[in-house]
């Protein structure tokens, strides 16, 4: 039985709410016995006790008539980093969250829980267990993680127990599940084109990723621990499955549970990345002419490539977390739902 703490007279408004994580966070929130309404630039399928508004978060007036009401925000909407379109990323997630807390503070709004990313203090170089005491990258992999740092500094800086405006930022990696527009597609397209035969470096290093129901259980206890007199206020936390796992044999799951080969031949991880700059730059200058998108990109090499994997430490002490689905069951319910992506569909 799932205990029910006191939220039924809470109304909150998910921002990003037609996404992969919001929409699976909007399922656990009305489970819960919350009241949601979403905020999304887009809107999927609709569900009956959800109230939708359509708008940019950079819209103040569209923002403020969505938040009547409400006295608590989850801020998971930004571009996808595949975009990688620079001024959009600042637009949205820098000046677009200035927007959001100020909306957020004339609306009297008391919570705010923003979904940060653990990206935040990578620099493609080894991270083992890093806790969040690590400083922020100061040579951020892509401009998506550049706007994620400002980003998460603009909302916990906004903290103000004083005023009753309290946030807290939800560092997740590497987000799996069904519904990912992102990584079980991309990967089955690159595989589907015959790119997933080669292993980036060794293919020992260790990488955090973290099934969709965990990263929604971090911020639903988040957003019931944040109180003006909880140590949560105004931190960061890491959310993963607590499973660091090869990265590569993350992907040989996926791709053998789908029907496709896992990769095999190793090549050396200096060599990639070097290549994938080289495309990269190429790609930037050419964009006038011929637009190609490149698959291994170097922010995607690096990943691929480096240990990077995160202590939840912080998120167990200070608000009771476990994750609640294991990587395995999480795998098995990723591969099984996506039968159209199976080989030979
Ligand atoms: N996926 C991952 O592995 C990780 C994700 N994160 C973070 O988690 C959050 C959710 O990611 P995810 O669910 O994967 O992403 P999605 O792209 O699936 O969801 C984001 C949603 O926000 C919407 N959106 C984008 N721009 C705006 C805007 N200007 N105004 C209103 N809505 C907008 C998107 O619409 P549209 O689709 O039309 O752009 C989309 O519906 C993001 O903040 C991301 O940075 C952090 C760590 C890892
Ligand atoms: C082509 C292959 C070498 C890699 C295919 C899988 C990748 C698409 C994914 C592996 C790690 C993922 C990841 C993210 C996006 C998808 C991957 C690159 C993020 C960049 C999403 C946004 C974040 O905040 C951080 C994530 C890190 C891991």
């Amino acid at each position: 039985m799932t205990t029910r703490l006191r939220p039924s007279n809470k109304r909150c408004l998910v921002i990003g709410g037609s996404g992969f994580l919001g929409r699976h966070l909007v399922e656990k929130l009305l489970d819960r016995g919350y009241s949601v309404s979403v905020f999304d630039i887009c809107q999927n399928d609709e569900l009956p006790s959800v109230t939708f508004h359509q708008g940019d978060l950079c819209d103040k007036q569209a923002l403020l008539s969505a938040l009547k009401d409400v006295s608590l925000v989850f801020h998971c909407a930004s571009p996808a980093p595949a975009s990688d379109n620079r001024e959009l990323f600042e637009r949205v997630n820098i000046q677009g969250t200035s927007t959001v807390i100020q909306a957020c503070k004339e609306a009297g709004v008391q919570k705010m829980v923003l979904t940060s990313s653990a990206s935040v203090v990578f620099e493609g170089k080894d991270i083992k267990n890093g806790k969040e005491s690590l400083p922020y990258a100061k040579k951020p992999i892509d401009y998506y993680t550049q706007t994620k740092i400002m980003q998460e500094k603009l909302v916990l800086e906004a903290c103000d127990r004083e005023s009753g405006f309290l946030t807290v930022a939800i560092r997740p990696h590497g987000i799996f599940g069904p519904r990912d527009p992102q990584l079980v597609p991309i990967l089955v397209d690159t595989a589907c084109r015959g790119k997933m035969k080669f292993i980036i470096g060794d293919g020992t290093n260790l990488v955090d990723f973290t099934f969709v129901e965990n990263v929604v259980h971090g911020h639903v206890l988040a957003a019931e621990r944040l109180k003006a007199d909880s140590s949560v206020c105004g931190k960061a936390y890491h959310i993963t499955n607590d499973e660091p796992i090869r990265f590569w044999d993350f992907m040989s799951e996926i791709l053998v549970g789908l029907g496709y080969p896992a990769p095999r031949y190793h090549l050396p991880y200096l060599f990639v990345y070097g290549l994938a700059l080289l495309l990269w730059m190429l790609a930037l200058l050419l964009r006038p002419l011929i637009s190609f998108k490149p698959t291994f990109t170097p922010m995607r090499v690096a990943l691929a490539g480096t240990h990077h994997y995160y202590s939840c430490d912080r998120a167990k002490d200070d608000m009771g977390y476990t994750p609640v689905v294991s990587l395995k069951e999480g795998i098995k319910r990723t591969v099984e739902s996506y039968p159209h992506l199976r080989r030979g569909a």
